[in-house]
């Protein structure tokens, strides 16, 4: 590969109506064997692509208890076609003008809180696609002081963690009176946004605030758990999304209508983004599918576990959370251990990177000199929206172009592969092209490997472990109790002790020896977290009453010492 070469030509995909270039002169080693030699990968990717628009069931595998069996309906919400009833860009844009219009009298004080003032507060509360996406558009289009510099009717706010410090420090410095919750979530049962509405509904209480539906705002699928809640407190609204609509694709539901509405971002111009960059991405000819070119190319490079790793780097600080957004978007449509017709077969996407060029200051000495493991995107807009003079270059926007072709050509010099995509300017219309792009090659990568693109039973074994924990934490928690309420005075040993001498009261007579050792780890971590934190306000309000605790460690095993008082 003469790199300079390629380099120096240029190879180039261009769209004169929307300005947008793709550069992928960096990227491969031979233009003609990349846009001709890969017709049964380019099949395979318009055929899944043609499956999932005409809402045929394309999540599902083999491995039959793992899989979600449903359509995927992403690229439908924006098609100007209705190919799947109900389903279609004039659709998704009336149910956008209904947010809109609904969320727009609170923002002009003209739909009031209880107590008769204008609404000050709106918090997000929701974790991975149903807080990623929202956050990434926010920052996208007023950046990081998103409240103190844009203006904006009501201040926005983000919870995703179940983090009691974070929350806090978040809760108080709020008027809840005027404050709205906008919980977001597929589901309806996602431990870390439930955790957060049930606190922040005993928070309201706790302040006599007894309408707790004045404060609250749903977005989830009819009939699940949250949105019977919603309409069983009388939320202010419950807005919904599809079944088929996955979480890490959900930006252009209602998930991303609402937080738009609330930042006033045009989420019109999202869609009809989202909806051109479809319209180029699902052409058959690869050098005019520029998504298609970006998945072969990573195809041949990450061949042979080569250049395995993607490295976003993004030329404009407002895209920040890019990255960040991309990162759930591959790693959790493409990590997969088996393939659709259930062989073991062990998948991924790496992808980090940052702001550039920031993140040129961080790792990009081991990306130029180091192990060769990665591959590089540049991202950045053409037009500008201001300037300033800066010596050195003339002015600072020409500074940050120098940037983006310092590192392209350092990279050319060592042999990194890269390639560039450049969309005209940072606006709504062109961040809804970039995520649309991206959720493309995703859809093209996981048909070339023949994956299951749309589930994550992955995260999925984690959330039940989660709830396996909680389902623990009360029973050892009520076993505490009701043994320190009756006669016994104290309790010393490991956790394990401590699980079979409980496990014992419970109705379950034989545990595994497996069972025994998983579930004495939870206890351990459950019995140390009340030494650390039975002091602190409403974390163990009944126990700390009842006993005291110390933890030491013997033998490298914590024993536990627990005392009535
Ligand atoms: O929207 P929810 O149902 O609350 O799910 C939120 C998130 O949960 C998990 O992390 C899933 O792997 C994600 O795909 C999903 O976006």
């Amino acid at each position: 590969m003469d790199p300079l070469k390629n380099y120096s030509e240029g190879y180039f995909f261009h769209c004169n109506e929307t300005d947008f270039t793709l550069d992928y002169s960096g990227m491969v080693e031979n233009k003609e064997k990349l846009l001709t030699s890969h017709s049964d990968l380019v099949n395979l990717a318009l055929d899944t692509v043609q499956k999932i628009e005409k809402g045929e069931i394309v999540n599902k595998t083999e491995v039959t208890q793992e899989s979600e069996n449903r359509a995927v309906d992403h690229y439908n919400l924006r098609m100007k076609k209705e190919l799947v009833e109900g389903k279609s860009l004039s659709i998704s844009l009336k149910y956008n003008a209904k947010i809109v219009e609904e969320i727009t009298p609170i923002l002009k004080g003209e739909l009031k809180a209880p107590n008769g003032q204008k609404y000050t507060d709106v918090i997000f509360n929701g974790i991975g696609g149903s807080s990623l996406g929202p956050y990434m558009l926010v920052i996208s289009q007023y950046g990081i002081d998103y409240n103190t510099l844009s203006g904006l009717p009501m201040k926005l706010h983000f919870t995703s963690n179940t983090d009691p410090d974070s929350f806090s420090h978040l809760i108080k410095k709020l008027d809840l009176n005027t404050t709205i919750l906008v919980s977001i979530s597929k589901s309806g049962t996602t431990s870390e946004t439930k955790g957060n509405l049930e606190a922040f509904t005993q928070i309201l209480k706790d302040q006599g605030i007894e309408k707790i539906g004045a404060h609250m705002i749903a977005i989830t699928t009819a009939n699940s758990l949250l949105d019977k809640f919603a309409k069983k407190n009388q939320f202010l609204a419950s807005y919904v999304m599809n079944v088929e609509t996955g979480g890490r694709t959900s930006i252009c539901s209602a998930v991303g209508m609402v937080p738009a509405a609330f930042a006033q971002i045009n989420f019109e111009e999202f869609l009809k983004g989202q909806s051109t960059m479809d319209e180029m991405t699902r052409r058959p000819e690869v050098s005019e599918n520029p998504a298609m070119i970006i998945s072969l190319a990573i195809e041949e490079l990450t061949h042979n576990e080569k250049h395995k790793n993607m490295i976003m780097l993004c030329y404009s600080d407002f895209l920040k959370e890019f990255p960040n957004y991309l990162q759930q978007l591959y790693m959790e449509s493409i990590g997969k251990n088996y393939d659709i017709f259930g062989k073991t077969k062990h998948e991924g996407q790496t992808i980090f990177g940052g702001v550039g060029t920031m993140v040129q200051h961080a790792f990009m000495q081991q990306v130029q000199k180091g192990i060769k493991d990665c591959f590089v995107r540049f991202l950045n807009f053409r037009k500008r929206k201001s300037d300033f003079l800066v010596e050195s270059s003339g002015s600072m926007g020409r500074q940050l172009l120098g940037f983006v072709k310092g590192t392209e050509s350092a990279l050319t010099k060592n042999n990194v592969p890269f390639f560039t995509t450049t969309f005209k300017m940072n606006n709504p219309f062109n961040v809804g092209m970039m995520v649309a792009l991206e959720e493309r090659i995703v859809t093209f990568i996981g048909a070339f490997r023949q994956i299951n693109c749309y589930d994550q039973p992955g995260v999925q074994a984690g959330k039940l472990a989660c709830k396996h924990f909680n389902a623990l934490s009360k029973i050892v928690l009520n076993n505490l109790i009701e043994y320190f309420s009756n006669e016994n005075n104290s309790f010393t040993g490991e956790a394990k002790k401590y699980f079979l001498q409980f496990a014992k009261t419970q109705d379950k007579k034989e545990f595994s020896e497996k069972e025994i050792l998983g579930d004495s780890i939870f206890v351990d971590a459950l019995l140390s977290d009340i030494d650390a934190n039975i002091e602190i306000d409403k974390s163990y309000n009944e126990l700390k009453k009842l006993i005291t605790i110390e933890r030491v460690m013997k033998e490298n095993k914590f024993i536990y010492t627990i005392t009535k008082k």
